[in-house]
């Protein structure tokens, strides 16, 4: 393999952007395009996203990639149906017992597929919806291997997780962040996937060369956008998706959909990106619905499916021939893959089917009669029309698929570049602006509601105990509510990276939390800052800051717990239901609603983070004589040593400090533990 010099980039970068080109011809024979970047334009681009990685003046070692030889042999996949998870018991313990008899509480999705395909090639899987090509899709992938028998070899080796870094999984829907531009993401993708060797210069030239080979540099600077956030359009988008896979050079890249709501002139350009990419000697696996006829010439080779059978498998431009040779021939013109469709669904209207096809009891729907014609009657369809064994791995392919342990970047790394993206991710949300506004907005009018003097009456210091109950509930809700849909939110964001290597679960963790910590630290101080002066709070620097510190732990804790409920569920709608009822239960037993509750009830108290919130407020304002500084003082001792309002026992020590620290950490590892165990049990 020859490898390109400092030197010959340098003195190949005189122009902006894109000067010259080099072919390089790797050591398996598949040539690979290196295009150069100007200096000076690479510098302007390296600022405008600044991430700071060490700089290394050593080559990068980008190693080519590893031509893969897939083969996979009678896939057959199935899964349990809804019957068997029954509500009714009587029915759930009559199928468990047929269960044991005959296997038919299984949905069978994918029945006997063999097929293969080498660098260089173009798979298509194609068929009507619902037919099974998704899931080939993912098990190819190494993304589901439950309930999957047969054999999947990649180089005449099974699956194993070093492939993760080798194969490109671009899925049907777009997983990109809506808030980063075009370049941000492959940016940030660039910086998280690509070898530690390379310098940043060279992360950024790779980054340019993908957005113009993908056609991208129009939309750099749009964001990818979706759902409310206006953004590239829905081509681009899906190029920026596959450039985010083709950035680290994959070996196998499988594309679910890629074409789909693209005009026939986008679809077509994909399609001849895809070409190229095949070219350089990857090996390609799209699913297509219709491809217009152009595209259809364009594959090596088509797998047809038929509600999981193969019905076809061959050379595209052989097709039509084939089936012709059994009988079915196209009344009227009729572009390939429409006909091969109209075949695998049974719409043959158009379709001349020969009679000796139909079976003796004619049954209703046609679309049997061809799945069954196809599948029983001519059993030469489920034989390949090629040998499926496929080319032979070369032997020392075989031993190549080793993990790319030099791509790994550190830990802290992947801690700043994240960090970054996260920050840069979150703080262009809307509704975080929107919380801002709501802290200030909701200061401003508590400190007009309790406008008052330094000094208070007894009746006064009620009403100021009943704001500081207002205030832990402000700020846990808002925390709480913070926090609990982030991770349900960013769910399959999450998913598809962790399945591509692309960091450590707890860097993302550590830069979620600490991200959105910036807000739950900013806002209540600036609230603090408002409603403390406002409300007549006691006026000395030393109760300000234990005031403030109170609310900040307040909210610190009830982020950690937000946290913990959304990574318990994963899901947006059943995350605000917790979060709802048990704060709900927290607020009732945060000793101020009720101050006598049951015995049995007493213990809940103590696992409310409210109630510890609370009277920490209350310790900082009232304890101590010293610290009297009421209208009142009689009212103050009055308070002090009544029941009411659990003030009891006011003038401890600042014990629920430590309780609340210890719930702040305890929750968030509870929330990791719960993250991982989702996250990787997950399939995209
Ligand atoms: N986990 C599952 N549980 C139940 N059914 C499933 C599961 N996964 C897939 N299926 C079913 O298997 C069939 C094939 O699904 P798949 O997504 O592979 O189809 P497809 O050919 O890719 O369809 P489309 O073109 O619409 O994306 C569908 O009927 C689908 O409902």
């Amino acid at each position: 393999m020859e490898h390109v010099t400092q030197d010959e980039i340098e003195d190949l970068s005189l122009s902006l952007p894109t000067v010259g080109s080099m072919q390089i011809a790797g050591s398996n024979g598949f040539g690979h395009n290196i295009e150069f970047m100007s200096q000076a334009y690479l510098r302007n681009r390296s600022s405008e996203i600044d991430i700071e990685v060490e700089h290394d003046t050593s080559i990068a070692h980008i190693d080519q990639p590893l031509p893969i030889f897939l083969k996979f042999a009678n896939v057959e996949y199935k899964v349990k149906t809804n019957q068997a998870f029954s509500n009714n018991p009587v029915k759930a313990v009559v199928s468990k017992v047929a269960s044991q008899f005959e296997n038919d509480n299984y949905k069978h999705i994918l029945k006997g597929i063999t097929g293969s395909i080498s660098p260089g090639e173009i798979l298509a899987l194609m068929g009507p919806s619902g037919s099974g090509k998704t899931t080939l899709l993912k098990i190819l992938g190494g993304r589901l291997h439950e309930n999957v028998k047969g054999t999947v070899t990649y180089n005449d080796i099974p699956y194993n997780p070093a492939l993760k870094r080798r194969v490109g999984f671009v899925t049907q829907d777009d997983v990109l962040f809506p808030q980063l531009t075009v370049e941000e993401t492959l940016v940030f993708a660039a910086f998280l996937r690509l070898p530690c060797k390379m310098n940043r210069r060279q992360k950024y030239e790779r980054v340019e060369v993908i957005l113009k080979e993908l056609g991208l540099e129009r939309c750099r600077h749009t964001r990818i956008g979706g759902g409310l956030v206006k953004g590239v359009s829905g081509g681009e988008r899906k190029r920026a998706s596959i450039g985010h896979e083709i950035l680290v050079d994959p070996s196998l890249l499988l594309l679910d959909e890629p074409t789909s709501g693209l005009d026939s002139t986008s679809a077509n350009r994909l399609l001849q990106v895809l070409q190229g990419l095949a070219k350089m000697g990857k090996t390609i696996i799209t699913t297509i619905h219709q491809p217009s006829s152009r595209i259809f010439h364009m594959f090596e080779k088509i797998l047809l499916i038929a509600e999981g059978y193969p019905v076809y498998y061959g050379k595209a431009g052989d097709s039509m021939e084939y089936f012709s040779s059994l009988g079915f021939i196209p009344e009227i013109a009729m572009n390939p893959a429409e006909f091969l469709l109209d075949l695998a669904t049974g719409q043959v209207n158009d379709i001349s089917v020969p009679d000796d096809l139909y079976p003796p009891q004619v049954t209703t729907e046609r679309e049997k009669i061809v799945i069954r014609y196809l599948q029983h009657k001519y059993k030469v369809m489920l034989e390949p029309k090629e040998n499926h064994q496929g080319s032979k791995a070369p032997e020392h392919l075989q031993m190549a698929v080793k993990v790319r342990k030099d791509w790994t970047i550190s830990w802290w790394e992947q801690f700043r570049v994240l960090s970054k993206r996260t920050y840069r991710e979150r703080c262009r949300d809307y509704f975080d602006k929107l919380r801002l506004v709501q802290s200030v907005g909701v200061a401003l009018l508590l400190g007009l509601l309790w406008w008052k003097s330094s000094t208070a009456t007894e009746a006064q210091l009620r009403d100021q105990i009943g704001l500081m109950f207002y205030i832990c509930i402000f700020w846990t809700s808002s925390s709480i509510f913070g926090a609990v849909y982030v991770f349900p939110f960013e769910k399959m964001y999450l998913v598809k990276e962790r399945k591509a290597d692309m960091y450590r679960l707890s860097v993302y963790y550590v830069c979620s939390t600490l991200c959105d910590m910036i807000a739950h630290i900013l806002y209540p101080t600036f609230f603090m800052c408002i409603v403390y002066f406002m409300a007549g709070f006691k006026r000395t620097v030393q109760c300000f800051f234990l005031t403030l510190a109170t609310t900040l732990l307040i909210a610190i804790t009830s982020q950690g717990a937000g946290e913990l409920f959304g990574a318990a569920v994963m899901s947006i709608r059943r995350a605000g239901m917790v979060a709802s009822l048990i704060l709900m239960l927290f607020l009732l037993t945060g000793g101020y609603y009720v101050q006598h509750i049951p015995k049995f009830m007493r213990w809940l108290k103590y696992l409310s983070f409210m109630y510890y919130g609370f009277r920490l407020l209350l310790k900082v304002q009232y304890s101590g004589d010293d610290l009297y500084n009421c209208e009142s003082k009689e009212g103050c001792r009055t308070l002090q040593s009544s029941p009411s309002f659990d003030t009891v026992g006011l003038n401890g020590g600042l014990k629920e400090v430590w309780v609340l620290l210890a719930m702040a950490i305890v929750y968030r590892f509870l929330a990791y533990i719960c993250l991982s165990r989702k996250i990787n049990s997950c399939n995209l």
